[in-house]
C-alpha cells in the first residue's frame, strides 16, 4: 500500500498495537499514525511517567499501596501528536527524563502493580475515547495506541489489532544501537536488562508474546523499518475494507 492512500479510511479508527520491548511498536505506531492522520498514544510512556512521579516524590516502589495512591493522583498530560509526542507531569516536561536508564530499570515495579495498571488503563481508555470525538487532537479521525495490553485489555474492541514481534536477537541489537550507537557484543550484553529482564517481569501480569484471538501478528525480525510500517498499513487496509 502506498503512503497516504488511506485518506479514505472509515473514521473514527482505533488501531491497537502490542509487542515486547524493542519490537518496534513505538516507532512503527508513530509512523502509521502520521501516515493515517491519527493521534498516537504511547502507553509505555504513561507507565514511565508514573514511575518518574513516584521516584520524584521519594516513594519506594515496593510500597504497592503508596504507589497506587500516587498513580491515582498523577497529574499527567499526554501529547498525542505523532510528530511530537510529549509527556508532562505536574507541569514538568518529562518527555526526555522518562527515557533515562534509571526509569527503564524501575518501571516494571509500577507495571506489575495491579492497582496502578487499573488506573493507567482507565486514563488510556479515556484518551482513546477522546480521539473518537471531534474535540480531540485528530478531530475525531481516531488513534493508534501501543503498549503491552492494548489489543487485549485496554481496547479489545479496536478496529485493528496487531501484535508486533521480533526475535530476541533483533530486539537486543535494535535497542543496543539506540542506546549505545553500536550493536557489538558488549553493547548487546549491556542491553539485556532493559529488554529481556523487563519483558520477563512485565510478562507476569500481562501477555504480549502471543496474539490473542483476532489479533494479527507481524514478525519484523527480517523486515526493515519501512517494510514493517507498510505491513501494518496493509493490515489496516484489509480490516477497513472487510
Ligand atoms: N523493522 C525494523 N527494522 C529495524 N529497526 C527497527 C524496526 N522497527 C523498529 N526499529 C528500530 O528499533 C528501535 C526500537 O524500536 P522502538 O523503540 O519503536 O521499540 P519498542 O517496541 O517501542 O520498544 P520499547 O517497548 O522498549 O519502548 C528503534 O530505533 C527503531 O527505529
Ligand atoms: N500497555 C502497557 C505499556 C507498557 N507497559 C510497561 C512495560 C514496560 O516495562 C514499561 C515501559 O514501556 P515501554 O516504554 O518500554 O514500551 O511499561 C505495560 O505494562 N503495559
Amino acid at each position: 500500500m502506498e503512503t497516504g492512500e488511506l485518506s479514505e479510511i472509515p473514521t473514527p479508527l482505533v488501531v491497537a498495537v502490542d509487542g515486547p520491548s524493542g519490537s518496534g511498536k513505538s516507532s512503527v505506531s508513530r509512523a502509521v499514525a502520521r501516515d493515517l492522520g491519527l493521534a498516537y498514544l504511547d502507553t509505555g510512556a504513561m507507565y514511565r511517567a508514573a514511575t518518574w512521579w513516584c521516584l520524584d516524590q521519594g516513594l519506594p516502589l515496593t510500597d504497592t499501596a503508596a504507589v497506587a495512591d500516587a498513580v491515582r493522583a498523577l497529574p499527567l498530560v499526554m501529547g498525542v501528536d505523532p510528530d511530537d509526542p510529549t509527556v508532562v507531569v505536574g507541569g514538568t516536561d518529562v518527555t526526555a527524563a522518562i527515557r533515562e536508564t534509571a526509569i527503564s530499570a524501575a518501571v516494571s515495579a509500577v507495571a506489575t502493580n495491579l492497582d496502578a495498571r487499573a488506573e493507567l488503563g482507565r486514563l488510556q481508555r479515556a484518551a482513546i475515547k477522546a480521539e473518537r470525538e471531534p474535540g480531540g487532537f485528530s478531530q475525531g479521525r481516531g488513534i493508534v495506541a501501543e503498549g503491552r495490553d492494548i489489543t487485549t485489555v485496554v481496547a479489545p474492541d479496536a478496529d485493528v489489532r496487531v501484535l508486533l514481534t521480533a526475535s530476541e536477537e533483533a530486539r537486543l541489537s535494535r535497542r543496543a544501537l539506540d542506546v549505545h550507537g553500536t550493536a557489538d557484543a558488549s553493547a548487546v550484553e549491556a542491553t539485556r536488562d532493559q529488554v529481556l529482564r523487563r519483558d520477563a517481569d512485565d510478562s507476569t501480569v500481562v501477555q504480549f508474546h502471543t496474539a490473542a484471538d483476532g489479533v494479527v501478528t507481524i514478525d519484523s525480525s527480517h523486515l526493515g523499518f519501512d517494510e514493517t510500517v507498510e505491513a501494518v498499513l496493509a493490515v489496516v487496509s484489509a480490516a477497513t475494507r472487510a
